[in-house]
């Protein structure tokens, strides 16, 4: 499989510091990935370096399939990116700027001025210069900009930041519109979790440079189920106990000795006599699940490094 892009133990040191360490990530087409990490956990370097603005210590790294620096600068022309902050020039109109752009990508058809205006909600911004814009308009001009070339690929660091709850919304629909109708696979980090989470299919958690988890919705979704989490290495046992001592159904047996019991939520002393009544060797007993945001912090809290 082709994936949109690859890197294996990917790393990029400044100075003597490591910022990258060994990253190893797999983008599927189609998908938007959120990029979760604290402030220094190297997201942007990352970004950085899959949208060649800077060039890794060590590790390979390949978009659509193809890797090598000449092959990499062609495969580039499908990425659009917004890093850091959006490029944009104060005096001109949002048309000026975009125009800009497409010149500089060698594109020739001006339609796509007008076309990406109107896909970000600026068509009517007229000879307004940009460094009268709004933050969300400023955000919204550089999200056209980097989406000028028809990229298959968009990277957005932190393209909601600073937005107001309505600049949010409208980002949010936007890019899950480029997405769903333009099959756009979207990489885009963001601090703001409870928002990232209505947009990402897919998350990648970063910390320290690390790649500590990469998980989709859907097992998001699980982790974040609340359940009391029961490990056991006699899951069977645990399961038949669950049935017949607790009268449920409502439990997973995961495949590492855990299983998650989603009732009884509020009834953990009895769980627990249960399972001491029918002599289990629980190793661990505990109420998990909730919010993206506190799964982040279990995550890098725990260290965990699968
Ligand atoms: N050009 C540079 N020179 C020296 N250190 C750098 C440089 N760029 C990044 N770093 C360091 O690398 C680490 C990762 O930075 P990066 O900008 O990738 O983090 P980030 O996850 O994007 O953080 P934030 O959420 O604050 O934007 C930080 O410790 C940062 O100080």
């Amino acid at each position: 499989m082709d994936y949109v892009l690859e890197t294996e133990n990917l790393s990029k040191d400044f100075g003597g510091f490591r910022a990258l360490d060994q990253v190893s990530v797999k983008l599927e087409a189609g998908k938007i990935y959120g990029l979760i990490g604290q402030n220094g956990a190297g997201k942007t370097t990352l970004m950085r370096l899959a949208a060649g603005l800077s060039f890794p210590a060590q590790g390979s790294l390949s978009l659509f399939g193809h890797q090598g620096e000449k092959e990499l600068k062609e495969e580039r022309k499908r990425i659009g990116c917004m890093i850091e902050y959006p490029g944009i020039i104060g005096n001109m109109s949002a048309k000026e700027n975009l125009r800009v752009r497409r010149v500089l990508k060698g594109i020739p058809n001006k339609e796509l001025e007008d076309e990406m205006l109107e896909l970000v909600g600026l068509s009517n911004t007229g000879k307004k210069k940009a460094k009268n814009f709004s933050l969300g308009m400023k955000q919204r001009l550089g999200i056209a900009d980097a989406l000028i070339g028809n990229p298959e690929f968009l990277i957005l660091d932190e393209p909601v930041n600073g937005l107001d709850p309505l600049g949010v919304v409208e980002i949010r629909r936007l890019l899950t519109e480029l997405c769903r109708d333009r099959h756009i696979t979207i990489l885009i980090s963001s601090h703001n979790l409870p928002e990232l989470y209505q947009i990402a299919t897919d998350y990648i958690i970063i910390h320290k440079g690390k790649i500590l988890k990469t998980l989709s919705q859907e097992q998001l979704d699980e982790n974040c189920k609340r359940h009391i989490r029961i490990q056991c290495q006699e899951t069977a046992k645990l399961a038949a106990v669950l049935e017949e001592g607790l009268g449920t159904t409502d439990y997973k047996v995961m495949p590492d000795g855990v299983v998650k019991l989603y009732d009884h939520l509020d009834q953990q002393d009895q769980v627990a006599a249960i399972l001491y009544k029918n002599g289990l060797a629980v190793t661990g007993f505990s109420l998990e699940g909730d919010s993206l945001e506190n799964y982040f912090i279990s995550v890098i809290g725990g260290g965990q490094n699968d």
